[in-house]
């Protein structure tokens, strides 16, 4: 996350790192999100089926051994059957990993919502991206879990021509444009949440992509799976398996 601050410990318990084994040692790839005991959602591209991956859940400084996370393996990888990495403006950038066991709740470790479906967010409603993903474009990963406000900005900002004009569906949602603020490398995967009319915490979107001129680009806001676009895959998905 550009420009983000760090977030106090375990105050998003959904959020999750998702690592690969490179060399005998562990690393961070990507964001991911639980949503039930033994799944948790991340971005399609944040898959690669030659890596073996890990799920570290209750974590918030990364270079620190800390009490109450633990690393999970995964049983099965769905990735969505329309993503194409060839045509990431096709979007379908979402993934659910099954967990080889269901992880136990606690207060750093907490299942996120899922949105109603086909939820459409109001422009420049206030979210907020959260990440380990690079702190600036090129730069490093952060050690603790950043967090940043990031505004949404509706399909009909967004798809303007001197934003991301077409490269950009229904089925997913922005946020930032600022040039600020920006979701960055390493954030993939990652939540965009967002607190409902009732107070309660929701995640609308699933780190997707942002600019190859740069991760916080004004008038490219990070761009995000939008995950009232897909509660029918998710629910058949958790269903059958
Ligand atoms: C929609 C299509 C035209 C399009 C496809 C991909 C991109 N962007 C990219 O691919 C940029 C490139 C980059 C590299 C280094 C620093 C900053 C940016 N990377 C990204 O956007 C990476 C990985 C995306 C892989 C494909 N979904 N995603 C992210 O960094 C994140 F966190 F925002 F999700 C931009 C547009």
């Amino acid at each position: 996350v550009v420009n983000g601050v760090d977030a106090k410990p375990h105050s998003w318990p959904w959020q999750i790192s998702l690592q690969y084994e490179r060399d005998g040692e562990w690393r961070h790839t990507c964001g991911g999100s639980l949503i039930a005991a033994n799944w948790v959602m991340t971005a399609a591209h944040c898959i690669n089926t030659d890596f073996s991956y890990r799920v570290f859940v209750g974590k918030h400084n990364l270079v620190e051994e800390e009490a109450g996370s633990k690393a999970i393996l995964p049983e099965k990888i769905f990735v969505h059957e329309k993503w194409s990495p060839i045509f990431v403006a096709f979007g379908n950038d979402i993934a659910l990993i099954k967990l080889s066991e269901p992880v136990t709740l606690s207060d750093q470790v907490q299942l996120g919502c899922i949105p109603a479906p086909g939820t459409l967010l109001t422009n420049l409603y206030p979210c907020y991206i959260t990440g380990w993903g690079r702190v600036y474009t090129g730069g490093p990963i952060a050690d603790k879990l950043q967090q940043a406000l990031m505004p949404v900005a509706d399909h009909a900002t967004c798809s303007q021509s001197d934003w991301w004009g077409i490269a950009v569906r229904t089925s997913m949602v922005c946020a930032g444009g600022d040039g600020i603020v920006a979701g960055c490398n390493g954030d993939s995967g990652g939540p965009l949440n967002c607190k409902n009319a009732e107070g309660v915490w929701e995640i609308h979107g699933i780190a997707s992509f942002v600019s190859g001129l740069g991760c916080n680009y004004e008038k490219k806001p990070t761009v995000f799976t939008r995950v009232s676009a897909f509660n029918s895959w998710i629910d058949q998905v958790m269903l059958n398996n």
